[in-house]
């Protein structure tokens, strides 16, 4: 028996999250393999619910390649809206809560202000389109869900914006970066805290919230604080949108407004430039 089981384990918040459990002694929360949890697979998710009884199922599993969406909806969608619907249908049999993680590529990314949960999604892109799928499967079954959206994460682990600039900072003189998409960098340690802050909260206000890092920045902006922190000698040219053309459209402001989440759970939520140095000092200390 565990109290917290996590779907997509293997993936970059997976890993944080075993991260952050492991340092505040969190034991009492598994970490099953894939093929164990595959979220498509009904059989097996419900003998994952019969042996471990969870009281909480946190959903970190995802379609996240957001260009590959375009051309691949069907596995985008079973993934991001089936996927989801199936831990909520088998959370809402067994009495469970769901904590799920969706995107602020759910909306449209055209306000002039930080996005509230009150404002409307309206997804330019396959991925966000099924992120958004997923939310309303939840909602339908299950009111007991904690539905976090997130926006450009990165950490240590996995695949990120932070590791291909380091990556491509060594490897390039120049590098050409959008300038003119905004929006707030997430350290993944910060919401895999937050994650388990609120399910140890458990305050039962369930709905959806908003968790990014505190500030607002451009992938530009972003680029340049990464080599500076991390002293990577490369030219950084602004560009815009049109000048990197890619196969999925992407918000052009998805800034959210955190002020539901704080004061919610009385959390405490870090400035994105300082967890970065974080990130980028830990990923030193890695080599
Ligand atoms: N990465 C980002 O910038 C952002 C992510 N998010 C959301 O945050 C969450 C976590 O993202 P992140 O950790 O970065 O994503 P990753 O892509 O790193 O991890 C997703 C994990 O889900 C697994 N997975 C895919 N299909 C299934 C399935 N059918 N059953 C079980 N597991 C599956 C993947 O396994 P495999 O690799 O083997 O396919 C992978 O381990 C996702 O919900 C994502 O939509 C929100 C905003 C920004
Ligand atoms: C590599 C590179 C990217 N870019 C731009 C393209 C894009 O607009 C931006 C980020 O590119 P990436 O492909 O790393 O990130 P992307 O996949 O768009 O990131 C998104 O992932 C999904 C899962 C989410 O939910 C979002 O919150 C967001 O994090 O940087 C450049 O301008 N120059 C470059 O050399």
């Amino acid at each position: 028996m565990s109290k917290i089981i996590v779907f997509g384990a293997s993936g970059q918040l997976g890993h944080c999250l075993k991260k952050v459990a492991a340092d505040e002694q969190i034991t009492d929360i598994y970490f099953p393999v894939e093929g164990e949890a595959n979220i498509l697979d009904e059989p097996a998710l419900e003998a994952l619910f019969e042996k471990n009884k969870p009281q909480f199922c946190i959903n970190c599993a995802a379609y996240t390649a957001v260009d590959k969406a375009e051309e691949d909806m069907h596995t985008a969608r079973k993934v991001n809206a089936d996927g989801a619907a199936n831990l909520a249908k088998l959370c809402k049999a067994h009495g469970a809560t769901l904590v799920h993680v969706s995107t602020d590529f759910v909306f449209e990314g055209n306000t002039p202000y930080p996005l509230t949960e009150a404002d409307a999604a309206n997804p330019i892109n396959v991925y966000g389109l099924t992120k958004l799928e997923g939310e309303h499967a939840i909602a339908e079954v299950l009111p007991e869900h904690y539905t976090l959206r997130t926006s450009w994460l990165y950490s240590e682990f996995g695949n990120n914006f932070v590791k291909t600039m380091l990556r491509l900072g060594a490897e390039r003189d120049e590098l050409r970066i959008i300038a003119d998409q905004v929006g707030t960098p997430t350290y993944a340690i910060d919401l895999a805290k937050c994650i388990l802050d609120i399910i140890a909260a458990d305050n039962k206000q369930y709905g959806i919230y908003h968790y990014s890092n505190e500030g607002v920045t451009s992938w530009y902006d972003f680029a340049q604080a990464i080599f500076d922190i991390s002293k990577t000698q490369v030219k950084v040219y602004p560009i815009r949108t049109a000048e990197y053309p890619t196969p999925a459209i992407r918000p052009t402001y998805s800034v959210m407004d955190k002020a539901k989440v704080r004061s919610t759970f009385n959390i405490q939520i870090p400035y994105w430039r300082h967890s970065l140095e974080t990130c980028i000092k830990r990923l030193s200390e890695q080599q």
